[in-house]
């Protein structure tokens, strides 16, 4: 008997980590998942979890990975070990979260020389990001030449955005000629999140107006009318919008220059400073929220006004979106400071009954890894916490390309 395969091998490759799901999409349930995290500083992280027998075994591993392409040897090597690797027979294709998909691609396209070509010629708006996910696909190429490979792309679902919300006011003519418009990023993730708040809250999709906050290390927030993206905070690239880790979101473009003619910096310099130097990191020296919170709760001024800078920026956006959708039946908080840190949740919503929105402090403070309502009963808007899960939607957009019933790209 020879079935067709029915894995899904997922990467998603972050700027600095590379998480992973092995899943079988018969049930969508995960043989193995894992995370290679802190790539490129001095000690690096490789913990890797096999789910396939009764209980759950972790096998976790300290030292240097130098870059994502060690990263991914890592990863193949953990799945080889427990007999999963590239090369098994159950394995139809590998997923790859890619950021950046430019105005080519609006959905999960199958991985040719084209295509790989495309996403190449876009590490210039996404130069964090789009290396990493290349390093993937070479990668799994390398390991099996013959395995089905499928780009997900962050820029998908926001890549009907009504052009009021994707142009920015140039000069049309330089806009075309460098295609410069609003893309967004993390649309894998509101795309899940929005679904699944619309399931949480009982209502069709269509019918449903989301606020996301995708809040981890990168931050956007976007505005979903009726299963669509209407407005997000990312822009040409990942570095507009929210206040983020390392990134400065929102400023004046003029600082920009501002700082090339007097302060002697070129345009790379001020580049790694927007992208890597600045954001929460920049503001106090630190970009892990719990870190920020444990200095501003021991008096730290220095890390009290990051957070307060973060939460303003926040907030700023909730009131532009409020205004985008018109009428909103949820705000939902994801990614790890968005389902983490009731904190920031609460002060991103303090005071802001005016516009229905409000958090119940005890259902605040619930730590679970599930959907959940934050909001008091009977408030207009529902505030809510749902966990993200980019792995699960890229397997299954994957599967949808690939597998059953799917035209196999
Ligand atoms: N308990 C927590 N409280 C506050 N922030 C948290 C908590 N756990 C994780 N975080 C934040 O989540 C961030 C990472 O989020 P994540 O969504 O995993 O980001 P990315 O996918 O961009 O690497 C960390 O930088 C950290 O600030
Ligand atoms: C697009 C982006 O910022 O992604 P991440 O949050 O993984 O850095
Ligand atoms: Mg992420």
């Amino acid at each position: 008997m020879s079935a067709s395969p029915t894995r899904v091998l997922v990467l998603n490759s972050g700027s600095s980590s590379v998480k992973y799901q092995l899943l079988d999409m018969r049930d969508e349930s995960r043989l193995a998942t894992g995370l290679v995290e802190r790539i490129g500083e001095r000690t690096s992280r490789v913990e890797h979890t096999l789910l396939t027998g009764a209980e759950p075994e972790t096998r976790t591993r300290e030292g240097r990975v130098a870059d994502h392409d060690e990263a991914l040897d890592a990863v193949a090597a953990e799945l080889s070990r427990d007999g999963l690797g590239l090369d098994s027979p159950e394995l139809l294709a590998v997923g790859h979260r890619i950021v950046h998909g430019g105005r080519l691609f609006d959905g999960p396209t199958r991985v040719d020389w084209h295509v790989e070509r495309e996403i190449e010629r876009l590490v210039p708006v996404a130069p964090l990001h789009n290396p990493a996910g290349l390093a993937g696909i070479r990668t799994a190429r390398r390991l099996n030449p013959s395995l089905p490979q499928v780009a997900v792309f962050d820029t998908a679902f926001h890549a009907h955005m009504p052009e009021a919300a994707s142009r920015y006011a140039l000069d049309t003519a330089v806009a075309e000629a460098h295609r410069i418009r609003r893309y967004g990023a993390h649309g894998t993730s509101h795309a899940y999140v929005s679904r699944a708040t619309a399931e949480l809250l009982g209502r069709p999709y269509e019918e449903t107006n989301t606020i996301v906050l995708h809040l981890g290390n990168g931050a956007s927030a976007a505005a979903v009318r009726g299963g669509r993206s209407v407005d997000t905070s990312m822009g040409l690239t990942p570095l507009e919008g929210l206040v983020m880790g390392t990134r400065s979101g929102d400023i004046d473009p003029a600082v920009v220059f501002h700082l090339m003619r007097n302060a002697s910096m070129s345009a790379e310099d001020v580049d790694v400073l927007l992208n890597k130097k600045s954001g929460l990191y920049g503001l106090c020296g630190d970009n892990d929220m719990r870190e920020i919170t444990r200095r501003a709760d021991e008096g730290d001024r220095t890390a009290r006004l990051a957070f307060d800078v973060y939460v303003h920026r926040l907030r700023k956006y909730i009131g532009a979106y409020t205004a985008v959708l018109g009428r909103v039946d949820a705000l939902v908080f994801t990614a790890g400071v968005g389902e983490n840190s009731a904190l920031v949740r609460a002060a991103a919503v303090e005071g802001l009954t005016g516009f229905g929105l409000a958090v119940d402090p005890e259902r605040n403070a619930v730590r679970e890894k599930r959907p959940r309502v934050i909001s008091p009963e009977g408030t207009p808007v529902t505030v809510a916490v749902v966990p993200t899960d980019e792995e699960l939607e890229i397997a299954r957009q994957t599967y949808g390309l690939l597998g059953e019933g799917g035209d196999r790209g």
